[in-house]
């Protein structure tokens, strides 16, 4: 067995209600999505002579490496904290973080990624101190568009980093693709959490929570309450290539609550009690096929109330729009998902809905340039897989 050697995954999300609204105290309701960022993490060996902290992130073509006197020397006390007690990075540390990245050179049309680098140094010397080691990040998501990969990012590396420390109670006798324990699970979560603070400025904690816990969620207020459904919910996902920032746009809505704090108020309150009804739907059983079908009518007509009150918070965008407009011809209902401005959109597949429908419907969505894709909903949360095995 190699104990210095980790791999662990984590899954993206869809939002299917209650995206922003959830970042000022609304619930909302998310599923993790079976397509994930995995993380190989190799703590360095004294044979292999490699004082270094090596990242090669995959999607993005890019690799850092850093002695490890130099990390000590930029970030003494991150170095000295206790992997079991999640803290957050200052401002000032996160300007101390930067310099480090700026020793490698980041084209200015991936400068995206600057947040995720800092976010990722943060949890290493945090949790690992600064051991050498090689950390290798990919992902099946596509970057910046809704489907959480910064929270499947936060959340592989803090799983993978978390195994291979000094106080991990990681079984390493288990085989193959394994659940992480409860305790486990939370540590991981809230390192996670922290990462995301870095990438999104004021995260709601919903997206790395059900990247960590998988399956059907409703979350309120940092609350995660698991939903059981027997509900088949197909949802097709429409990625329209529009690049944008979720940071950005948190604080625009964030912003636009401070100019109109009463109507913004108003809106945050119907989303919360469009999410809790979305739940208590889903949730319900359906003991015949109407009410399989009024529940499947009742869950387009939220998702449709939904998108009202995401363009009523500034951000929708034309290709969302778009996408609304397209699918709206074959009577099917769409929504944005994250955090919008481009990105994903959903659009509800009912249960009858013929496959040949579907294929017309993707090929004209594909006409105007955009992605579909159709991936399934509910699964698993954080995993590790030990090599070598
Ligand atoms: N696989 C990855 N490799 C490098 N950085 C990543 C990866 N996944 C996520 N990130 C970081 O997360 C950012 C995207 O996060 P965000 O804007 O919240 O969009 P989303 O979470 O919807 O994909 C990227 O710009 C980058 O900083
Ligand atoms: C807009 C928001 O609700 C979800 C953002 O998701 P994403 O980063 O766009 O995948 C922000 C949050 O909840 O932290
Ligand atoms: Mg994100």
């Amino acid at each position: 067995m190699i104990m210095g050697e980790v791999r662990c995954r984590a899954p993206g999300k869809i939002i299917l209600a209650g995206e922003h609204a959830v970042v000022h105290g609304s619930a909302a309701v998310a599923a993790s999505i079976a397509l994930y960022t995995s993380v190989s993490f190799r703590l360095h060996q004294p044979s292999d002579n490699d004082d270094t902290l090596r990242l090669h992130l995959m999607d993005v073509g890019l690799d850092f490496s850093w002695p490890t006197g130099r990390i000590k020397d930029i970030l003494p006390d991150s170095v000295n904290s206790i992997a079991s007690s999640p803290t957050t990075c200052s401002d000032e540390t996160i300007k101390f973080i930067k310099t480090l990245v700026e020793d490698h050179k980041i084209p200015e049309s991936q400068i995206g990624i600057v947040s995720g680098v800092i976010a990722f140094l943060w949890l290493y010397t945090c949790i690992q101190g600064n051991k050498p080691a090689t950390v290798s990040v990919s992902s099946e998501l596509p970057l910046g568009s809704g489907l959480g990969s910064s929270a499947a990012f936060c959340v592989s590396i803090s799983g993978a980093l978390l195994a291979l420390s000094d106080s991990s109670k990681v079984d390493f006798s288990r085989e193959g693709w394994v659940s992480f324990g409860e305790k486990d699970q939370l540590l991981a979560n809230k390192w996670a959490f922290e990462g995301e603070k870095i990438i999104h400025g004021k995260p709601s904690g919903i997206d790395n929570t059900v990247s960590t816990y998988g399956n059907l969620i409703k979350f309120k207020s940092g609350t995660l309450t698991c939903i059981k459904s027997n509900m088949t919910l197909k949802m097709l996902i429409t990625n329209t290539k529009v690049g944008r920032n979720t940071k950005a746009l948190v604080a625009g809505v964030s912003e636009r609550k401070n100019r109109h704090p009463d109507a913004m108020t108003s809106v945050f309150t119907a989303v919360d009690s469009i999410s809790n009804e979305l739940a208590s739907i889903i949730q319900s059983s359906s003991d015949d096929d109407l009410t399989a079908l009024t529940k499947e009518q009742k869950v387009a007509e939220l998702m449709e109330m939904n998108q009202g009150l995401l363009k009523c918070m500034g951000v929708s965008h034309a290709s969302i729009e778009m996408v609304l407009r397209t699918t709206l011809k074959y009577k099917l209902t769409s929504k944005l998902t994250g955090a919008g401005g481009g990105g994903c959109v959903l659009t509800l597949l009912p249960a009858l809905l013929s496959a040949a429908v579907i294929d017309e419907v993707i090929e004209e969505l594909e006409q105007c340039g955009f992605q579909c894709l159709i991936a399934d909903i509910g699964g698993n949360g954080l995993e590790i897989c030990f090599n070598g095995r």
